[in-house]
């Protein structure tokens, strides 16, 4: 009864207040939110720009524009004349569409305009839009932040939006579909159901335990939910680099002697001319980052000095700085000349840093090694003995490209573990604030454990609770979101 009373009068409210804004009789009511509008493509010329607006006055800026009585059927292209509602300039023949709320990207009323996208058109309809009543132009990520707002998107799926926006590898994108599509937000909300049942459990012991009506069999299913739930959070913590080098690049570095071909290598890896190659030991002395597609993964390749002592000291500060970017790799391609891995520089490469990283990586060190034996072209056809003593390596030519394919699946083998496989497994997590998150709720867990007694227990329960609901909801803490919808541009 009272139900049904509360929803008629929504209705009612509802109702009188939907024809006003649709049937185009005048502006929108002052009291409500702002419609907002952008171009939504991107800049520039281009064969067809899309703006759109949300807001509960999209519908009568669409037949302010259209100049028409009536809006478009729900959902469906329409080509309408545009005009400027103030002077009827004729602005463009355009698809319109009209998406009623809340069936919409962002929950409100939206529409959209596919005109021509030459910058006249363009900035005309901006212009137009502009001057309908309650309509401003929108702020950086604004219609992916109503989205939010209004439920359609969890923060872990505006997360993946950003990142599928800014996506530049086949690796990245795979990421950011898989986020998008609510993976890791659903993971957390298992998670999050399993700690609401074991809280309930300990809460029903705590208020009936003593009554005899609750056996102590729920303190024990309590717990076997929290060490089921340690067990998870641990693993996909162990694996929490992987997701955000898959976000930000791997570190690559390219080190090894003098005149091996480091910087050819890193002008053919990144198909430009990042670094001076010449024939003269000691060319390339700073570090020279570049960020570059390896074989579908994103990574940030950095050429270094060749490796030497007993050199000038700005040769010197070179090699100390390279020994400095080794250290932060991700993973190391380490370069020898295939013709002169007899020499001193060579052999000491070789016992150095090829050998210390092999038994490093069996310490369970998380830096990887590929070595190369560079200049493939300058051995004789048959090279007996060449792969005697030395440890695993692939053979190329910069020169001829001889190799390059072998390289580079070597290379996507490698960086698939050291970013994760976005195709296969368990979804990555991306940022600092996951790993935050899941580390705190990991921590809550603990001291559920050592809890002496039954409210601490479920007072650390409930802490663990929330550091999940802030991972895919953010806790309504603005400086995060102001964070994240950074990441937008106008028109998303
Ligand atoms: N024949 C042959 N020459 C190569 C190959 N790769 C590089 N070179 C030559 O080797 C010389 C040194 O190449 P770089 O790329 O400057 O070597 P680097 O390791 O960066 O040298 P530094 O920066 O001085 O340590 C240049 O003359 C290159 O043209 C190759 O595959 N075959
Ligand atoms: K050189
Ligand atoms: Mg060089």
């Amino acid at each position: 009864m009272w139900r049904g009373l509360w929803t008629l009068r929504a209705r009612a409210a509802h109702g009188l207040r939907r024809p006003c804004s649709r049937l185009g009789s005048g502006a929108p009511s002052p009291g409500s939110g702002a419609t907002i509008f952008a171009l939504s493509s991107g800049q520039g010329r281009c064969g067809v720009a899309v703006i759109r607006t949300s807001g509960p006055a999209s519908g009568f800026a669409l037949q302010s524009l259209t100049a028409a009585r009536k809006l478009p059927p729900a959902r469906s292209a329409r080509l309408r004349l545009l005009s400027d509602p103030r002077s009827r300039e004729p602005l463009d023949r355009a698809l319109v569409l009209w998406f009623p709320g809340p069936q919409s990207f962002t929950g409100e009323d939206c529409a959209e305009f596919h005109v021509h996208g030459g910058p006249a058109v363009v900035s005309g309809v901006l212009q137009a839009l502009g001057h309908v009543p309650g309509l401003r132009p929108a702020e950086a990520g604004e219609f992916t932040r109503r989205a939010f707002t209004h439920g359609k998107l969890s923060l872990t799926e505006v997360e993946g939006l950003a990142d599928l926006i800014h996506a530049e590898t086949e690796a990245q994108r795979r990421q950011a579909l898989r986020q998008l599509d609510g993976e890791l937000g659903r993971l957390c909300q298992d998670w999050a159901k399993t700690l609401t049942m074991a809280l309930a459990h300990v809460e029903a012991y705590i208020d009936f335990g003593e009554d005899d009506n609750v056996e102590e069999d729920v303190l024990k299913r309590a717990d076997s939910a929290v060490r089921g739930l340690e067990v998870a959070l641990g693993t996909h913590l162990r694996d929490a680099r992987r997701g955000q080098r898959l976000r930000s690049g791997a570190h690559v570095v390219v080190a090894g002697p003098p005149n091996a071909g480091k910087s050819s290598l890193v002008n053919l890896l990144s198909r430009k001319p990042v670094s001076i190659v010449s024939p003269e030991p000691g060319t390339t002395r700073d570090v020279l980052e570049t960020p570059v597609d390896l074989a579908g993964f994103p990574a940030l390749l950095s050429d270094t000095a060749g490796l030497r002592e007993g050199v000038g000291p700005v040769e010197q500060e070179g090699v100390r700085r390279a020994r400095a970017r080794l250290e932060q790799a991700d993973l190391i391609l380490a370069v020898l000349d295939a013709s002169d891995l007899a020499s001193p520089s060579s052999c000491n490469f070789l016992d150095t840093v090829v050998a210390h990283l092999g038994a490093q990586s069996t310490n369970g060190s998380n830096q990887r090694l590929l070595l190369v034996l560079n200049k493939l072209d300058l051995l004789p056809s048959e090279s007996p003995g060449l792969s005697r003593n030395m440890p695993p390596h692939l053979l190329l030519s910069c020169l001829t490209g001889e190799g390059l394919d072998s390289l580079l699946e070597a290379l996507r083998k490698e960086l698939a573990a050291v970013c994760g496989d976005p195709s296969t497994g368990p979804p990555l997590l991306t940022r600092a604030r996951h790993q935050h998150h899941l580390q705190g709720c990991l921590d809550a867990l603990g001291h559920y454990k050592e809890a002496r007694d039954l409210a601490l227990a479920a007072e650390a329960l409930r802490i663990a609770r929330g550091h999940l609901a802030r991972l895919t909801g953010g806790g309504g803490t603005e400086e995060i979101l102001d964070i994240i919808f950074q990441d937008f541009c106008v028109g998303k």
